[in-house]
């Protein structure tokens, strides 16, 4: 098949000659000097290559075609540096070409599609797009139809889009709805928009293969329809952590190409069955206290998270709790080995024949005869019980701008499993300290009151006693700070070598506090009447405190390929891939 779509001829670019060659996987065009001796050779891989057009086509601002019978139009995928080392962003690149007759005119751009066609097999065709009109800076429409919409209608693809009046309306859509004909499923909009896709796909699949989605222990269907993220939010972490950058073009391009991405989900129950899904963070303790305090000002934008943040900050609150972590293997990988996981991880396809020990092809990867949670090999639980300033779980690395490493910088997309994060009480000051190397290189978990712990499944549950009482609102405690600051460092001076609950790091026994959970016992620290937090699960907040959460191995696709290495980007002095050089 490969040799039937190889084509090769003199081609012009403006004034200069090159020769063009359509190889089984590459589109090159090479220039020739006077004496026919090869310059520059420009390479774009057949799977970059957006569409194929006759004549001079422009599609920006707006699509114009001049019909010169001698000329063809290639758009493909070029790419640029975003200054940082990873993350690369993506425009559209496009080259004018000349032919001596239209015959061979004709010949390219049969060749070219066809091309498309073999090696592209899940491109798609017709996409559902659901757009939040007042996500982020409101600008879902705006972006949709101006930079979007014409890069979709260019590669052929048909879209049936809906701009959402209510919230849920994508996901009860998704769930109830014909999807017949849909390949994938696109949302413009932020991590809550993507939450509703995530929730209505993964409810319709599991309804479809009469899967009950209440029962923990239940191995979940992996959804076959791809999801693609426009961004368009306030914190954008899901398209940030699987892409490496927040840009319409960048992402549109990834959907186009059908890129295949896939990622684990962490299921959230209560006693009474499935409460929610997550991605990216379900937090307890701090994160779940800005997003309450953040919803009071929703007004702000994507703001409201840094102002509800210093409030929280300031009102300098931990809570009790009894977590239990059921660990990953630690052979495989570990959340402090400073990897990262970036397009091709390694580590994430040897999870996929782990977690699919059955699919020889793709097509059997959706079988159901798979066990990842069979019960005989879950391993031992792990618990853990005191006062924390937060927990969190989450099953990649939920960089976003504002974390560009993220809260686990190691963690994986798509290995099965997710990084619990443990932030012991602990004085304002190491606090911020540890909240500051988010934003930094630093290590984050390189402190005596942070454990980090790669798990497959956490439990979480209040200590006697504590069941009962109800999520305080911020307000009363702030202005406290000072007083509970100083407290704080009279009481670690004059402790000497009694154990204080902050001081607690990985692998210390347990005091009497911590095991009861008892603040009366431990001091200033902890005087403050305690308080239940909520948990903040990808941007909502949930209804109960007890919980128990559990990873399914790559259960969705998204139309990404992880974050492309931009240091290992390089250009050769005569090969140029097509997507760095300017024409
Ligand atoms: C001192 C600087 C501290 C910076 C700390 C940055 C930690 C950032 C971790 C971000 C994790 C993101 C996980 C994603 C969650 C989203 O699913 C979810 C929903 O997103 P959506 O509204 O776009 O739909 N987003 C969220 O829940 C937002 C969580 C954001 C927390 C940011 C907290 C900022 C804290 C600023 C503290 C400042 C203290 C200053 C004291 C003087
Ligand atoms: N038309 C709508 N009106 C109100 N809320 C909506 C609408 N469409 C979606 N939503 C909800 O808005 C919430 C926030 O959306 P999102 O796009 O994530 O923006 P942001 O990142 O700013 O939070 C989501 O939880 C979603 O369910
Ligand atoms: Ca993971």
């Amino acid at each position: 098949m490969e040799t039937d779509l190889k084509l090769e001829s003199t081609v012009w670019v403006g004034s200069k000659r090159y020769r063009a060659v359509l190889t089984g996987w590459h589109f090159n065009w090479t220039e020739l000097d006077k004496k026919n001796r090869d310059k520059k050779t420009i390479s774009v891989p057949v799977a970059e290559v957006v569409g194929v057009e006759e004549g001079r086509v422009e599609i920006l601002p707006q699509k114009s075609i001049e019909d010169t019978d001698k000329v063809f139009t290639v758009f493909y995928v070029k790419r640029s540096s975003t200054g940082s080392s990873y993350g690369l962003l993506w425009t559209l690149g496009r080259t004018q070409f000349s032919v001596p007759s239209r015959v061979l005119r004709d010949q390219w751009t049969k060749h070219l599609r066809a091309a498309l066609k073999t090696h592209s097999p899940v491109r798609p065709n017709r996409l559902l797009v659901f757009i939040n009109p007042y996500g982020g800076k409101k600008k879902g429409r705006k972006i949709y139809h101006s930079l979007v919409a014409p890069l979709f209608e260019l590669a052929g693809i048909s879209c049936h889009v809906i701009v959402t009046e209510r919230a849920n309306q994508a996901r009860d859509h998704l769930l109830k709805k014909d999807l017949t004909g849909f390949d994938g499923v696109v949302c413009v909009g932020g991590d809550g928009m993507f939450s509703e896709i995530l929730h209505g796909l993964i409810g319709r699949t599991q309804q479809e293969a009469g899967l009950c989605e209440n029962d923990p222990t239940v191995t979940l269907q992996p959804c076959q329809r791809h999801i693609g993220i426009i961004p368009a939010g306030s914190t954008d972490c899901v398209c940030y952590a699987t892409v490496g950058v927040i840009d319409p073009v960048t992402s549109a391009l990834h959907i186009i190409i059908g890129d295949s991405q896939p990622l684990d989900v962490c299921s959230v129950h209560q006693a009474s069955g499935l409460v929610r899904y997550s991605v990216s963070l379900l937090g307890y303790g701090f994160y779940g206290d800005v997003l309450a305090e953040s919803e009071k000002h929703r007004w702000m934008g994507p703001l409201r998270y840094d102002y509800s943040g210093t409030m929280v900050y300031l009102s300098n609150r931990s809570y009790a709790g009894i977590v239990q972590y059921l660990p990953a293997d630690p052979l495989l990988s570990s959340p402090r080995d400073r990897t990262r996981c970036l397009s091709g991880c390694s580590v994430c396809s040897r999870s996929t024949e782990r977690l699919f020990p059955h699919s020889s092809d793709s097509g059997s990867l959706y079988s159901s005869h798979y066990s990842q949670f069979s019960s005989d090999s879950e391993g031992e639980w792990v618990t853990v019980e005191g006062r924390f300033r937060c927990v969190s779980l989450t099953c990649m690395s939920s960089s976003c701008p504002k974390s560009p490493l993220g809260l686990s910088p190691s963690a994986h997309l798509a290995d099965g499993t997710g990084d619990l994060i443990l932030v012991w009480d602990t004085h304002p000051l190491g606090f911020l300290k540890f909240l500051y190397r988010h934003t930094s290189t630093e290590d984050q978990f390189d402190l005596p009151f942070v454990e980090v712990h790669r798990v497959k499944a956490v439990r979480f549950s209040l200590p006697p006693g504590k069941e009962e009482e109800e999520y305080e609102e911020i307000g009363g405690s702030i202005g406290g700070m000072d007083e509970e600051e100083r407290g704080y460092i009279e009481t670690v001076s004059r402790s000497g070598s009694q154990q204080h609950l902050a001081d607690r790091g990985p692998g210390r026994e347990m005091t009497n506090v911590q095991k009861t959970g008892n603040p009366f016992l431990c001091g200033l620290c902890c005087s403050k009447a305690p308080a239940v937090s909520v948990w903040n699960c990808d941007g909502e907040i949930l209804p109960s405190t007890e919980i128990l959460s559990r990873v399914h191995g790559q259960l969705v696709r998204l139309y990404a390929r992880g974050i492309e290495d931009g240091a290992a980007m390089h250009c050769s002095e005569d090969i140029e891939r097509g997507c760095t050089l300017q024409i």
